[in-house]
C-alpha cells in the first residue's frame, strides 16, 4: 500500500483524515510530537513520535516509509497564545514547515497538502469569501499560515514540489461512527465548549459579543464537518498525485451560523437549553467568516455532506457523551 506521511496525525483533523486515507487504500504514517496529539486517535497506521523541527527524525521517517506524499497538519493553533508568544508560533509553524519541505526535497517527495486557514484573510472585504480576496491576517497565527503559503510557492518554483493549500473555515463535529472526535486541551472552540456546558461538564457558555453587525448580533462562522474536510484532503491528494496543478482552496459549506444559533442547536440535540451568559467580544474576532468554496467543488469534485448545523453538532454531542461521560 502507498504510504502517506501525516504530520499532526494524532490531532483532531489529522486523525479523521487518517481514517479516510486508510479507507481509500493508503497507509497513513502519523508523525506527531504528541504535544497536543492523542495515542488513542492513531488507529489506522503507524505512529512515529517526532518533531518537524528535528531534521534527523524527519529523515528517519522518510527513509523508513518512503511516503508518496505529505499531508501537513502539524502546527500550534491557539490564536490568543500566538499574540502573546509569537516566537513559539513562527518557530513551530513556519520554521517547522521549512524543515519538512527541505526533507521532502532531499528525499524526492513531490506533493504536499497543507492546512491553511480562513484566518489568512483577516477581516474580509466581501462575503462570501473567495480565494482572490486580499490576505491580511490580524494575528501571528494567521501570519504563520500565510507565510507558509508563500514557502509552498517558492519550493514549487525551486524544487518542483506541488501543493494544495486548503484554507479551512471552522472545523467542527466528530467521526459519525463515534471512533474519534475533538479533544483539545485547553479547549477554546465554540462547539465543544457549548456541548460540555450542555452536559454539565463546565459552567455556562460565554457568548463573546452580541453587538456585531449580524442578524442576531453574535458572530457568524462557517462550520465545516471534520469528515468533509478529511474527504477534501483525499481528493486533493489524488489530484496532485495524478499531476494536477498546485492550488489554494477554501473549504467551507457556504452557510454561516451565529454563536446563538450554535448554542440553540446544541440545546435541541441535547434536549435541553444550554446555560449561556453574555460576555464582551473576544479580541481579534471578525464579525463574519463564510466561505465561497466553489473552486474546491469544481477542482476536487468535493461536496460537503454535513451542511445542517444540527447534524454537525449531533456528531460532536455523541462523541463528548461517550468520550467524556462514558
Ligand atoms: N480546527 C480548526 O478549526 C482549524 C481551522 C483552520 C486551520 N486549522 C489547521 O489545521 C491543522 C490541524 O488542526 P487541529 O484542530 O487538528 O489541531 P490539533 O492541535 O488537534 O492537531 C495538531 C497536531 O500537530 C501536532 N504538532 C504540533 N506541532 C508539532 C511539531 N512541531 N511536530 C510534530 N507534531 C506537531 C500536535 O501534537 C497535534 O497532534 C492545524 O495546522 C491548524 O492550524 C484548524
Ligand atoms: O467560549 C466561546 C468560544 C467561542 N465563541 C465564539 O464562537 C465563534 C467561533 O469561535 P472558535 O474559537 O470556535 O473558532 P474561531 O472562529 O475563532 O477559530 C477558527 O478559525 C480561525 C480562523 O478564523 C482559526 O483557523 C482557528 O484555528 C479556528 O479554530 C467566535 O465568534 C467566538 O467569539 C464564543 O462566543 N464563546
Amino acid at each position: 500500500m502507498t504510504n502517506i506521511l501525516v504530520t499532526g496525525g494524532a490531532g483532531y483533523i489529522g486523525s479523521h483524515t487518517c481514517k479516510l486515507l486508510k479507507a481509500a487504500g493508503y497507509t497513513p504514517v502519523t508523525f506527531d510530537n504528541m504535544v497536543y496529539g492523542h495515542d488513542w486517535a492513531v488507529k489506522w497506521g503507524p505512529l512515529e513520535r517526532g518533531d518537524i523541527l528535528d531534521r534527523a527524525a524527519l529523515d528517519a521517517v522518510f527513509d523508513t516509509y518512503a511516503p508518496a506524499a505529505v499531508i501537513h497538519f502539524a502546527a500550534y493553533t491557539y490564536v490568543g497564545e500566538s499574540v502573546e508568544n509569537p516566537g513559539r508560533y513562527y518557530r513551530n509553524n513556519v520554521a517547522g514547515t521549512v524543515n519538512l519541505m527541505e526533507a521532502m526535497r532531499d528525499h524526492g517527495c513531490r506533493s504536499i497538502i497543507f492546512s491553511s486557514t480562513c484566518a489568512t484573510y483577516g477581516v474580509p472585504e466581501r462575503m462570501p469569501m473567495t480565494e482572490d480576496l486580499p490576505q491580511k491576517p490580524i494575528n501571528p497565527y494567521g501570519w504563520t499560515k500565510l507565510m507558509i503559503e508563500q514557502v509552498l510557492r517558492d519550493f514549487e518554483t525551486a524544487h518542483g514540489i506541488s501543493h494544495m493549500a486548503l484554507r479551512y473555515f471552522n472545523a467542527a463535529g466528530a467521526d459519525p461512527d463515534g471512533e474519534i472526535g475533538e479533544d483539545h486541551d485547553p479547549e477554546t472552540h465554540l462547539i465543544p465548549l457549548t456541548v460540555q456546558a450542555g452536559l454539565g461538564l463546565r459552567g455556562p457558555i460565554r457568548i463573546f459579543g452580541d453587538d456585531y453587525p449580524t442578524p442576531d448580533g453574535t458572530a457568524v462562522r462557517d462550520y465545516i464537518h471534520v469528515t468533509d474536510l478529511a474527504d477534501a484532503h483525499i481528493r486533493a491528494l489524488e489530484v496532485l498525485m495524478e499531476g494536477g496543478a498546485s492550488r489554494m482552496l477554501n473549504l467551507g459549506t457556504g452557510h454561516g451560523a451565529s454563536v446563538r444559533e450554535v448554542v440553540d442547536a446544541v440545546g435541541r440535540v441535547l434536549g435541553q437549553p444550554v446555560p449561556a451568559e453574555m460576555a464582551p467580544r473576544r479580541a481579534g474576532d471578525p464579525p463574519m467568516l463564510v466561505a465561497d468554496a466553489t473552486r474546491a467543488r469544481n477542482e476536487l469534485g468535493w461536496v460537503p455532506r454535513h451542511t445542517d448545523i444540527d447534524a454537525i453538532v449531533e456528531t460532536a454531542c455523541r462523541w463528548h457523551r461517550a468520550h467524556q461521560l462514558g
